[in-house]
C-alpha cells in the first residue's frame, strides 16, 4: 500500500512538472509575445504577421535563399539592399521604413528613416539603450562579456579603460607593422602574378594582411602565432552562421546541436590561445613601466591593477581575467575584419572607375612622393578620404546598428517599450533616393568633396560607425591602416574587373562578398622597385 501511495505521488510530481514545464511553454512561445505584439500594435507599429514560437524567421529564410542571383551574370549593381536584406526590401514597400519584425518570440523595430532614429535618441540617455540580449548567448563565443556586449556603467566605465589605446600616439606606433604587412603582400603578390597567375582573390589576401596587423599593431605577436587565432576566429564566424537562423526562436540552439558544440569548442581553443599570449606578455613586462602601449598593454595593466582574479572587484571595477580575454577576442576579430572588407569593396569600386585610380595616383604622388608614408600625410589624403567614405556609404562593412530599449522611448509620438530590439539598416539608408537623389546607388566620392555627410538631406543619414556614444571605438585604427595600406597598393599596382567575380553581397555579420574577390592586377613600376 505504502509502495502505491509512494507511486502515485512520484507520478503526481511527474504530472505536475510536465503541466509546469508545458504552460512556461506556453507562456513564453505563444502568449506573451502576442501581449507584446498586441502593445506595439496599439503603439502604432505594423509589420509582417509573425507565426509564433518562430516569428518571421521562416519567410526570411525563403527570401533570402531566393535572392542569390544565379552564377553567370555579368552584372554589377551597387544596388544592393535587395539582394543583401531582400525580406526588408520587400517588407519595406508594404509598412515603410519604420516597422516591426519577429525573430523567433523577438521583436526587432525596423529603422531605415534618420528623422525616427534622431527622435529615439533625443528621447532617450546614452545608456538608456542597450545592446539586445537576444543575441548575447548565440555570440557568446565570439564576443564573450566584451565592450560589444554589455551595456550601463559597465559599459561606460570599460569604454574608458580601452579609450586611450586608440590615441593618436598609439596610432602613429601602428603604421610601421602595417607596411610591413602590406609590404610582405604586395611582394607576394608580385610573385604569383610573375608565376602566371591571371587573377588573385584580394578579399582573402586582404583579410589576411589586416590580421597579421591587428595581430602586430595592436598584441604585439608575429604572423606565425597570430595566424591560428585568425583561422579559428574564422571558423568561428562561418559555424555561428550556420546556426544564427533560429536566433530568438526559443530552444532554437537545439536545431543545430553539432555546430553549437563546435561553436563552443572553437570559443574555448581561442581563449586559450590568447590566454597563453597573456600570460607570455605578463611574464616578459612583468612591471607595468615597461609594459608596451599598444592595446594588449593597455587591457593587462587594466587587469593587474585590479587584482580582479582574488575579487576585490567591486572595489576597484578593473578588468577580470575572463573579460581582457573577451576583449582581446572581440579586438582580432573587429579589428581586421571590417577594413579589409573597406579595401576589399575599394579595390572593386576602382577596378570599375579607373579614371578615379588615376586620381587617386596623383594625390599619392603629391602627398607621399617617393618616401615612405608616414601618420603626418594621412589627412593629406583627402581624395582617398572620400573614396573611402563613399565605400562605406555603399558597401558598409558593418551593415546595421543593432541597440535593444532599456526603457519605453517616445519617437514620433509613438512609445517604443522596454525590451524591444531595435534594427538599424544602413545598407538601406545609405542608398534612400530621398536621402542622396537619384544617384543613390552611384559611385560618386565627390559628394564628400566639402561635406563629410557626403550630401546627405540629414545628419543621421550616414551611419557607418554607429553613433552616440556607443560609435566604433577603432574608426580612427581603421582610417589609419586604410589610408596606409591602400596608398601601398596602388602604388605598385593597378585593379581592374575580373570576369570570374561574381557580385553577391552577403550577410555574415558583415557584409562581405558572398564568392570572393577575384580581381585582375598589373605591377606598375613607377614608385618601387620591390616588385
Ligand atoms: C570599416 C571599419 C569599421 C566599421 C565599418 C565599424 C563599424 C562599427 C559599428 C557600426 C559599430 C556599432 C556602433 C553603434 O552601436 O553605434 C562598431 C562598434 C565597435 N567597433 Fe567598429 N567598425 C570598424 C572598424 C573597427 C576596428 C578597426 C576596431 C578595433 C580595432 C573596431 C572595434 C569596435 C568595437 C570594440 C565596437 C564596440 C563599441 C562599443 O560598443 O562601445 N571597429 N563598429
Amino acid at each position: 500500500m505504502e509502495n502505491l501511495n509512494l507511486g502515485f505521488a512520484l507520478a503526481f510530481a511527474i504530472g505536475i512538472s510536465l503541466l509546469l514545464v508545458f504552460l512556461r511553454i506556453v507562456l513564453s512561445c505563444w502568449i506573451l509575445p502576442v501581449l507584446v505584439r498586441n502593445e506595439l500594435t496599439r503603439n502604432g507599429f505594423r509589420g509582417p504577421k509573425p507565426r509564433f514560437p518562430t516569428g518571421n524567421v521562416t519567410e526570411i529564410g525563403r527570401l533570402r535563399a531566393a535572392s542569390v542571383p544565379p552564377a553567370g551574370s555579368l552584372k554589377i549593381s551597387h544596388d544592393i539592399h535587395s539582394i543583401a536584406f531582400p525580406h526588408f526590401h520587400l517588407w519595406q514597400m508594404t509598412y515603410g521604413k519604420v516597422f516591426v519584425y519577429w525573430l523567433g518570440t523577438e521583436p526587432f523595430l525596423y529603422v531605415t528613416d534618420p528623422k525616427f532614429l534622431q527622435e529615439m535618441s533625443l528621447g532617450t540617455k546614452g545608456r538608456g539603450w542597450g545592446k539586445p540580449n537576444v543575441f548575447r548567448k548565440d555570440r557568446e563565443p565570439m564576443f564573450g562579456s566584451s565592450l560589444v556586449m554589455i551595456d550601463g556603467d559597465e559599459w561606460f566605465h570599460r569604454r574608458n579603460i580601452l579609450t586611450p589605446a586608440f590615441s593618436p600616439s598609439n596610432m602613429k606606433d601602428m603604421i610601421r607593422p602595417m607596411i610591413e604587412s602590406a609590404d610582405r603582400m604586395l611582394s607576394r603578390w608580385a610573385a604569383l602574378i610573375n608565376s602566371g597567375l591571371e587573377e588573385i582573390d584580394v578579399e582573402k589576401e586582404i583579410t589576411m594582411t589586416a590580421g597579421e596587423i591587428i595581430a602586430q599593431s595592436s598584441f604585439g605577436i608575429s604572423p606565425t602565432y597570430g595566424r591560428p587565432v585568425l583561422e579559428k576566429l574564422r571558423a568561428l564566424q562561418i559555424t555561428l552562421f550556420k546556426t544564427n537562423r533560429f536566433v530568438g526562436v526559443p530552444y532554437g540552439t537545439f536545431m543545430y546541436p553539432k555546430q553549437t558544440l563546435m561553436a563552443k569548442r572553437l570559443g574555448k581553443e581561442i581563449d586559450d590561445l590568447l590566454m597563453t599570449l597573456i600570460e607570455e606578455r605578463k611574464r616578459c613586462h612583468d612591471d607595468s613601466v615597461n609594459m608596451p602601449k599598444d592595446l594588449l598593454g593597455v587591457l593587462i595593466r587594466e587587469n593587474k591593477q585590479g587584482d580582479c582574479t582574488t575579487g576585490n572587484r567591486s572595489r576597484n571595477k578593473k578588468l577580470t581575467t575572463r573579460e581582457l580575454v573577451d576583449e582581446c577576442k572581440t579586438f582580432f576579430f573587429g579589428g581586421h575584419e571590417t577594413t579589409a572588407l573597406a579595401l576589399t569593396w575599394t579595390l572593386l569600386l576602382l577596378a570599375m572607375h579607373p579614371e578615379w585610380q588615376e586620381q587617386l595616383r596623383e594625390e599619392i604622388t603629391e602627398v607621399v612622393g617617393d618616401g615612405e608614408i608616414d601618420e603626418t600625410m594621412l589627412p593629406a589624403l583627402k581624395k582617398m578620404g572620400w573614396v573611402m567614405n563613399e565605400v562605406l556609404r555603399l558597401y558598409s562593412p558593418a551593415p546595421n546598428v543593432q541597440r535593444q530599449a532599456r526603457e519605453d522611448i517616445r519617437a514620433n509620438r509613438m512609445t517604443v517599450p522596454k525590451g524591444t530590439n531595435i534594427w538599424i539598416d544602413l545598407v538601406s539608408m545609405h542608398r534612400d533616393r530621398t536621402l542622396w537623389g537619384d544617384d543613390a546607388n552611384e559611385f560618386n566620392p565627390e559628394r564628400f568633396k566639402n561635406d563629410t555627410c557626403g550630401g546627405c538631406k540629414h545628419r543621421m543619414g550616414f551611419l557607418p560607425f554607429g553613433f552616440g556614444g556607443r560609435m566604433c571605438i577603432g574608426r580612427n585604427f581603421m582610417v589609419v591602416e586604410y589610408k596606409t595600406l591602400l596608398t601601398l597598393i596602388l602604388s605598385r599596382f593597378s585593379v581592374s574587373l575580373s570576369p570570374s567575380y561574381r557580385q553577391c553581397p552577403s550577410i555574415m555579420l558583415s557584409l562581405r562578398p558572398a564568392f570572393g574577390m577575384p580581381l585582375v592586377l598589373r605591377p606598375l613600376y613607377t614608385r618601387s622597385s620591390k616588385i
